[in-house]
Parts: structure tokens; sequence; C-alpha cells
């Protein structure tokens, strides 16, 4: 049964989610991966529902900036004592759930304390440095922000200018910025709220630059909040989402730090100026890899609030006739919006599905690292490389169509989806800029057929393997494993067309940089075909695996969803293998599946179990009372609290008074 309905419903609602055919606090179990975690978030919103404290003073629209800002710092410190009582402390995914739900997705000032600053410092200090920081920042006594970008230069690692120089004398490193393209840029919460922050600086002892480190760097005064002397800071200004963070600037003046304040445990820099390499070149990108293991899971639940606001609302809106012209039909019955909406909630599935599965692949490398085994770094960079640019640019495209979906009242911030967009497509840029880390995983594709060439197959990864077969003809009968060969044939034409593209270029005299450049929009559709590859493996191997059989039902039916859509999607790259009455069927398959799935659509989306108060729409309300809230919140607009504003008394009266003589 659908766990949502309540009695005073939208009956429209009620409706739809009596028609579901599971129950969706079972489903919930399943895209959270157990029962128990998606208990306690509901616990969790419950418990948050009942602490007026925690509510919102007013809507996140109608606030300003500095307003924003001021209730994120209000929450965050009423979370702060509260915490123990709510919470499992040790658990960062309920740490994150319940900021998310008390002070939303518009940023905070502790939003990357949890995720960006606390684990170099668990993962990168020594022993010695964990014991001096993380219990105070665990504790929150100080808050932090990570540093690297800088004003000239983001995507290129290597030409960051913040440098870090090693005076033996002192027994200190000395932080400059050399340039105004030096200038850190970007950084969450580093502009009005952090003290503390990680810092990427070049570190150079005896005049040898050894590349970017991270540093500990305190900013301000741990008494007077002020900038410590040597340090300029400040916040960067308004964005186009995100704006209850403070992003910053930073910039240094001979700033000196102890030697102590290197985060130590893989590179050293000893008293006497000697230099200790990592175990692993990449080690100090592991903070970037493990925050885009977690994107395709955050993004697949962007994903799942624009989706939660449109299906409900397309549940409870009626425009127009199909066969009865007595009753107007709910938009939902349009073969059109559902073939807007269902294949964006069949990849919500999948992106949440293939990002449990990257958190539970980071946490087992970090395992492994910590006992000097590095050999899975490549493949993680590679697959989570990839997996954070489709994800995200395809989460951009859903939450875009959820809004055209939801028609007029779409545009209006009354349905929150424009924030939802602007915060879910800064994932196409920080954390690496899609098409660089398209490019990354491109590298590793052109590295593997390099080996099928040189007849070293067998030493291909899983993932990979596909590279070195042959399939060049398809079954009819299509089911899920046959849709996957049809993908692979597709990733594996477009990477070996890639690779020979760049072969050919290079073998023409050209150099490896220019070659690569001119094969890159190639090598880059490659790596998006490998990764969607790799999400519909995913989601196939997570159906399978699911026992309740309602359960297993309705994702087997939504998974058709997924399998049709992403093969039409690709047409092009499958004209060689399938005919054009194979594509008819799966046309087809698509359009009968668009029609199974519709009875559980709601149903789909509660089960995301995405409470009103995260969700902060006045259209995807769970009762689906839409119209009058509509007309409430529009009424409690500030530029309502007067019937004649000042813009009409000073300017346009008189100018419409002027007229009249
Ligand atoms: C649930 C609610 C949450 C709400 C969240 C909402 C909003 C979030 C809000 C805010 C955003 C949060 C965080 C954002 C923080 C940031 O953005 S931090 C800054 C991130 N910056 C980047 O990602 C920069 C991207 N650039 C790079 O990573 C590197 O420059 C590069 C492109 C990888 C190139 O590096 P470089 O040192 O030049 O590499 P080089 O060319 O020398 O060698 C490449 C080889 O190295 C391998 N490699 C690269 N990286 C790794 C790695 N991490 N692990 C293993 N290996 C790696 C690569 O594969 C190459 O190997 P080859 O064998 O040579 O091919
Ligand atoms: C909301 C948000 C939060 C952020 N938070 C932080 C933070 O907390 N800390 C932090 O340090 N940074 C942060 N950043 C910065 C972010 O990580 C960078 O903006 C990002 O890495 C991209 O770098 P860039 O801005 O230099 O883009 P650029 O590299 O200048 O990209 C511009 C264009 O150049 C292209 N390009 C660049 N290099 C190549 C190449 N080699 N091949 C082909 N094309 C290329 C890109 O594809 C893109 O089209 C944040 C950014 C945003 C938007």
């Amino acid at each position: 049964m659908n766990q949502s309905i309540k009695p005073g419903d939208n009956p429209d609602l009620t409706e739809e989610r009596l028609s579901g055919t599971f129950d969706t606090n079972s489903m919930a179990a399943v895209i959270y991966g157990s029962d128990k975690l998606a208990q306690r978030r509901r616990e969790i919103s419950e418990a948050v529902s009942r602490i007026p404290e925690l509510q919102d003073s007013k809507p996140c629209p109608f606030m300003t900036r500095e307003e924003k800002i001021l209730e994120g710092s209000r929450k965050s410190a009423i979370l702060n004592r509260l915490l123990p009582g709510l919470i499992d402390l040790d658990s960062f995914e309920e740490t994150v759930f319940i900021h998310q739900e008390v002070i939303g997705i518009e940023g905070h000032p502790l939003a990357l304390h949890e995720s960006l600053f606390i684990p170099p410092i668990a993962t990168q200090g020594t022993d010695e440095q964990q014991k001096k920081w993380l219990g105070r920042a665990q504790r929150r006594e100080i808050i932090g922000c990570y540093a690297q970008t800088e004003l000239g230069h983001g995507s290129n690692l290597r030409a960051l200018e913040t440098t870090a120089t090693f005076d033996i004398s002192s027994q200190e490193f000395i932080l400059n910025s050399p340039t105004i393209t030096s200038l850190k840029w970007w950084p969450g919460a580093l502009g009005k709220s952090a003290n503390w922050s990680i810092v990427i600086a070049n570190l150079i002892v005896h005049d040898k630059n050894h590349g970017p480190h991270p540093f500990m760097v305190q900013l301000r005064d741990e008494k007077s909040h002020e900038p410590l002397p040597g340090i300029t800071v400040g916040d960067i200004g308004p964005k186009m989402a995100f704006n209850g963070a403070d992003n910053g600037f930073l910039g240094f003046e001979n700033y000196r730090i102890p030697r102590e304040n290197m985060l130590m445990r893989h590179s050293k820099v000893t008293p006497d100026g000697g230099y200790i390499r990592p175990p692993h070149a990449k080690i100090g990108y592991s903070g970037m890899v493990r925050v885009r293991s977690r994107m395709a899971a955050e993004q697949g639940l962007f994903l799942a609030h624009a989706l939660t606001i449109a299906v409900r609302y397309s549940a409870i809106r009626r425009q127009g006739y199909l066969e009865d012209r007595s009753r107007e039909v709910k938009v939902l019955d349009y073969q059109t919006q559902q073939h807007r909406l269902f294949p964006s909630i069949a990849r919500a599935y999948a992106f949440i599905f293939c990002g449990f599965e990257t958190i539970r692949l980071y946490d087992q490398l970090l395992i492994d690292v910590q006992n000097g085994n590095t050999s899975g770094m490549a493949d993680l960079h590679a697959l989570t490389s990839g997996l954070k640019s489709v994800v995200t640019h395809q989460t951009g495209e859903g939450i875009e169509q959820a809004r055209m979906a939801c028609g007029g009242h779409g545009y209006s911030m009354a349905s929150y989806i424009s924030e939802i967009y602007g915060v879910a497509i800064g994932g196409c840029t920080y954390e690496g800029e899609n098409m660089v880390m398209l490019l990354q995983l491109a590298r590793y594709l052109v590295k593997s057929i390099e080996m099928i060439q040189n007849g070293k197959s067998k030493n291909l990864g899983p993932m990979v393997a596909y590279l070195a077969a042959n399939e060049s003809e398809i079954d009819l009968n299509l089911g899920p494993n046959e849709y996957l060969k049809v993908f692979q044939y597709a990733a594996r034409s477009q990477a070996w067309r890639a690779t020979e593209k760049f072969q050919k270029l290079r073998n023409s005299g050209m150099s490896k940089e220019q070659a690569w450049n001119q094969a890159s929009v190639e090598l880059t559709r490659a790596s998006r075909l490998h990764t969607r590859l790799y999400i519909m493996s995913t989601f196939i191997n997570h159906v399978g695996s699911v026992v309740d059989q309602k359960i297993k039902k309705v994702l087997i039916d939504l998974l058709n969803v997924h399998i049709t859509y992403e093969v039409m999607d690709i047409g092009i790259y499958v004209q060689g293998l399938l005919s054009s009455d194979q594509m008819d069927l799966i046309r087809n398959q698509l359009y009968v599946s668009l029609e199974t799935i519709r009875p559980n659509a709601v149903s789909l989306v509660d089960s995301f179990q995405i409470s009103d108060m995260q969700l902060r729409s006045v259209l995807g309300r769970r009762d689906g009372n839409v119209y009058e809230n509509l007309f409430k919140w529009a009424k409690s607009c500030p530029l309502n609290d007067k019937d004649v504003l000042e813009s009409v008394t000073k300017y346009l009266k008189p100018m419409m008074d002027k007229s009249k003589l």
C-alpha cells in the first residue's frame, strides 16, 4: 500500500495512491539500501517536524541572501545542540540528511564542513593531526572549508599558483598568493563563516616545486572571527542558486603556518627539508574522488525532488479532454507527459542505485589505500569521473523537463523547481568540469583498447571487458540482457572509433596533445556511452537482487522504461546493429512500458519519501491541495504587504498624472 494516504488529501492524488500495486515503505527500503536506513529518515523527519525552532521562518524564495545565510546559521547552531538526540553522530548520511531536511538545498555555513573539510583530515592527516583537529571539527568548535580552485585555475590543478614554501630556519610554511589569478575563488563557506580551511598549495622545498598538497590553515581569529594578518578573505557575491552558502575568495601574503600543518599521512616534509613521496602520485586528489563517488546518489535525489513535485502535480492538474468531455483529464494521462517524466523517474532510481554502489566502492578503496594498496585508484577515478558527468547532465535535463511539465506554475518559485535546478546543475561544474572529467575517463578507455590491440585483453578489468567482445547480431526477442548487449555494441564501437581517430592523427605526425584535442568530441561521446552502459547494468543487477516480488515487479516495469528509452535515445550509435523493424519494436515497447508504469507513477515518487519540509514546494505538497495553498503563498509575498507601493507613489502615479494633463 501507499503509506502517504491521509484524510483531507486531494481526492485525485488519493485515487493515484490507491492504484499503486506495492508498499511504498518497502520500496523506500530498496531505494535507501535497507529498511533501517529508510526508517531512520522517516524518524528524523518526524522528530524535526515536532521542533518549532527548526521550522522555516518564512518561505526561502521570499528571503534575501543575507536572510538565507542568517537562517542557515541559526538552524545550524540549534541543530548542533540537538543533534545528539536526533541522529547517529557517526553517520555521515544522517548528518547530511538532517541538514537538508531542516535547512534545505540552498546551502549553509556547514555545507562543506562535513563533506570536504573533515574527510581530508580523517584520511590524509597523521594520527597526531587527527587527534589535534578532528575532534574539534566534529564538535564544530571550528568551521572549515576546502580551498583549491583559484580565480584563474580550476580544472588544471597543475597550474595552481598558491605556494607553500618551507622555511627550515623557522620550521614553517610560508603561504603566498603571488598574482590576482592565484586568489582562491569559489570555496563554499569560505566567504564569511569558516575560520579554518584545507588549502591546496604547491609545496616548495629547497626551491623545488612538488606540486599541489593539502595544508590545514587557520584563516580567522577564533575569538573575534576577524581575518588573521596576512589573510584577505570575503564572499564572491550572488550565484545562480545555492545562495544560502557564502562561497568565498582568499589571498595569502607571507602567511606562516607550522610544518605540522601540512597533512602528512601520505606525503611528508621532514624537519631537515627532506620530501617523502606518497605511495600514489594522485593520492592527494582522493578527497575529490570521495565527493564524486557520492554525487550520483545526491543528484539522483535532486532529480527525485523535481519528479516528486511534477508527478504529484500532474495527478491533480486537469487540462483538456480525452474521451470523456464532461471532465478534464489529469495531465498525467497524456502520453507526452508520461514520456517527459517516466524515463526520468527510472533514471533517478538508476542514479541512486549506482550512487550507493560507488559510495561502497570508495569506502572499500579507502580501506585498501590505508593498507598500502593503491591499485584500485585509477579504476574508481575513471568510473566516478564519467558518472558525475553523465548523472549531473541528465539530472539537469530531467529537472528542466519536470519544470516544463508543470506548465506556468512550474516557472513560479512556488514550485521550487528552479532552485533545485540551479543547485543540481552546479554539479556539472564543481568537483571537476564535466567535459574535463569525461576526458579523464576517455584516457582510461583508450588505454584499455590499446591493451586489446597489444594482445593483453585478459588484463582488462570487468568494467571494460566488453570492449574486447565482438557482438554483431541481436536476437529480436529483446529482454534486459539483450538491451545491455545493444548498449555494449554502441559503447564499444564508439570507444574504438574515438581511439582509432586519435591514433590515426598521431600516426599522421600530430603531437599527442593536438591529436587528443582533435579527437576529443568523439572521446567524450565514448565516455558517455560507457557510463550509461554502467548505469544500465547496475540497474539491471540491482533489480535482479530484489527479493520482495511486488517490488521486483514494479522495478522490472521501471527498468523496461529505462532500457527502451535509453536505447531509443542512442539510436544513431546502433544503426549498424539494429534493423528499422527492431527499432520500431523497441519504440513500441517503450510506449507500452509507459502505460504499464502509469498506475504506479505517484507511488514511485512517494517512495522517495521526501517530506514537505524538505521539498519546500507548494506544487509538490504530499496532500495535493495545491490551489488554495498557491493563493495563500502569493498573498504572503512581501510585495503584498501593502496595496500601494512606493514604486507607484514615487514614479508611476506622477507619470500617469502628468500624462493626463
Ligand atoms: C546530499 C546533499 C548534498 C548537497 C550538495 C549540494 C551542493 C554542493 C555544493 C557545493 C559543491 C561541493 C563541492 C565542490 C568542491 C569542489 O569543487 S573542490 C574543487 C574540485 N576541482 C576539481 O575537481 C578539479 C578537476 N581537476 C582534476 O581533478 C585534475 O586537474 C585532473 C583533470 C584529474 C588532471 O590532473 P593532473 O594532476 O594534471 O593529472 P595528469 O595529467 O598529470 O595525470 C593524469 C593521470 O592521473 C590520473 N588521475 C588523475 N586524478 C586521479 C585520481 N583522483 N585518482 C587516480 N588517478 C588519477 C589520471 O587517470 C591520469 O592517469 P594516466 O594513467 O596518465 O592516464
Ligand atoms: C557551486 C560551486 C561550488 C564550488 N565549490 C568549491 C569549493 O568548495 N572549493 C573549491 O576549491 N572549488 C569549488 N568550486 C570550483 C569548481 O571546482 C571549479 O569551478 C571547477 O573545478 C571547474 O573549474 P573552472 O571553473 O576553472 O572551469 P574551467 O576549467 O575554466 O572551464 C571552462 C571551460 O573550459 C573547458 N576546459 C577546461 N580545461 C579543459 C581541457 N583540458 N580540455 C577540454 N576542455 C577544457 C571546460 O570544459 C569548460 O567548458 C565550486 C564551483 C561551483 C560552481
